[in-house]
C-alpha cells in the first residue's frame, strides 16, 4: 500500500472543533442581543434627540411640556420603551429608559431615588429569576448596561446635584457622562469646560466606566486609559438634515453656522456612537454582569444568609 500523501494526513488529522466559534455565533444570532440604556439629565438637554441620532431611528419622543401652562413634573418618572433593531442579520433588542422630571424641581433633593431604585429593581428581578428552582434557560435581561448622564453646557462647573447623582449612580451602573448641546459653546469654551469637568470628576473621586480589574491584560488597560482620557464627549444631536457643501447631512443650524453631527471637527458624536455600538457594547454588558450585578448579588445573598442564621439561633 502506498504511503499517504501530506494532504491525506492533513485531511485525516482535521477534527473540526474549530467550528465551535461558528456554532456559538449561530446560536447567539438566533437568540439576538439585548442592550439596556438609561438617559439621565435635565429636561430639554437633548436626551431623546441623542438616542434617536445614535440609533438612526425615531425610538423615543421628547417628554417636554408642549404648552407653557402645563404643570412641571413634581417627581422623576421612569419611562422604559423597547424596540428591536436589525443590522446585517443581527437582532438587537434595545430597552431605553427615559427619566423625565429629573432635576426639574426647585428642591431636587432625592430626585435621583426613583432612578437608583429602578436600576436596583432590575438586578433584584434578575436574581429572583436566577434563584428559582426551575429557572429559564435564558433569563430576560433588563439590567441597565449603561447610563448616559447629560451635563448642562454651562461653561462653568458641575452642579452639586451632578456630583451627588453621578456618585450614587456609579455604584450601581456604568456611568458615561456627556456634555449636552455643546454647540451652545464656542470651541475654546468647550475645551476649557471639558478640562474643568474632568478635573472635578477626579477631585470628587467619581468612579466612571470603564473599570480596571486584575484580569485586564496590558492591551485592555491601555484601551481603558485612552477611553478615560477622552471622557466627556461634547455632543450635538439632530434628527434633521441640513445641506453642507451641497450634501444633505445630519446636522443643525446655529448662530455660528451649520454643525455636521457626523463631522469629528464639529463635535464628538461619532466618538460616542462608535464607543457605544462598535467597540464597547459587549464590554458594557459584561461589566454590568460581572461588576455591578455581582456586587448586588453578593450583598443580597449575604443578607439572606444572615437572616437565616438569626432565625435558626
Ligand atoms: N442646539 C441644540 N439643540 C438640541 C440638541 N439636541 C437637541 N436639541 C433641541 O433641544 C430640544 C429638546 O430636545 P429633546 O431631545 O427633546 O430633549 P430631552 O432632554 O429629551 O427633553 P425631555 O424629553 O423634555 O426631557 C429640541 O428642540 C431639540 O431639537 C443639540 O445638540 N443642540
Amino acid at each position: 500500500m502506498a504511503a499517504p500523501t501530506v494532504e491525506e494526513i492533513r485531511a485525516n488529522a482535521y477534527v473540526g472543533f474549530d467550528t465551535i466559534t461558528q456554532q456559538i455565533e449561530h446560536k447567539l444570532l438566533k437568540r439576538g442581543f439585548q442592550f439596556n440604556v438609561i438617559v439621565v439629565g435635565q429636561t430639554g438637554l437633548g436626551k431623546s434627540t441623542l438616542i434617536n441620532t445614535i440609533f438612526a431611528s425615531h425610538l423615543i419622543d421628547t417628554k417636554g411640556r408642549k404648552e407653557a401652562d402645563e404643570p412641571v413634573r413634581q417627581t422623576t418618572e421612569i419611562h422604559p420603551v423597547s424596540h428591536v433593531i436589525t443590522e446585517n442579520g443581527v437582532r438587537l433588542r434595545l430597552n431605553i429608559v427615559d427619566t423625565p422630571g429629573y432635576g426639574d424641581q426647585i428642591n431636587n433633593e432625592n430626585c435621583w431615588d426613583p432612578i437608583v431604585k429602578y436600576i436596583k429593581d432590575q438586578h433584584s428581578a434578575y436574581l429572583r429569576k436566577e434563584l428559582t428552582a426551575m429557572r429559564d434557560r435564558h433569563i430576560q435581561d433588563t439590567r441597565i448596561h449603561c447610563c448616559l448622564y447629560f451635563i448642562n453646557p454651562t461653561g462653568h462647573s458641575l452642579r452639586s446635584i451632578d456630583i451627588i447623582v453621578m456618585k450614587k449612580l456609579s455604584e450601581v451602573v456604568n456611568v458615561v457622562p456627556v456634555i449636552a448641546k455643546s454647540d451652545s459653546l464656542t470651541m475654546e469654551e468647550r475645551e476649557s469646560f471639558k478640562q474643568k469637568i474632568r478635573a472635578e470628576l477626579v477631585h470628587h473621586n467619581i468612579r466612571l466606566y470603564p473599570f480596571d480589574t486584575e484580569e485586564n491584560d496590558e492591551e485592555e488597560v491601555q484601551l481603558n486609559e485612552s477611553i478615560r482620557a477622552s471622557t466627556l464627549p461634547q455632543l450635538v444631536g439632530s434628527e434633521r438634515n441640513v445641506i453642507i457643501d451641497g450634501k444633505s447631512v445630519r446636522g443643525r443650524k446655529n448662530r455660528w453656522g451649520v454643525v455636521n453631527v457626523e463631522d469629528e471637527k464639529h463635535c464628538e458624536f461619532v466618538y460616542l456612537r462608535n464607543f457605544l455600538t462598535r467597540t464597547h457594547l459587549q464590554d458594557l454588558i459584561e461589566t454590568t454582569a460581572q461588576i455591578h450585578y455581582e456586587a448586588f448579588r453578593q450583598k443580597q445573598l449575604l443578607a439572606l444568609k444572615e437572616q437565616t442564621n438569626t432565625r435558626a439561633s
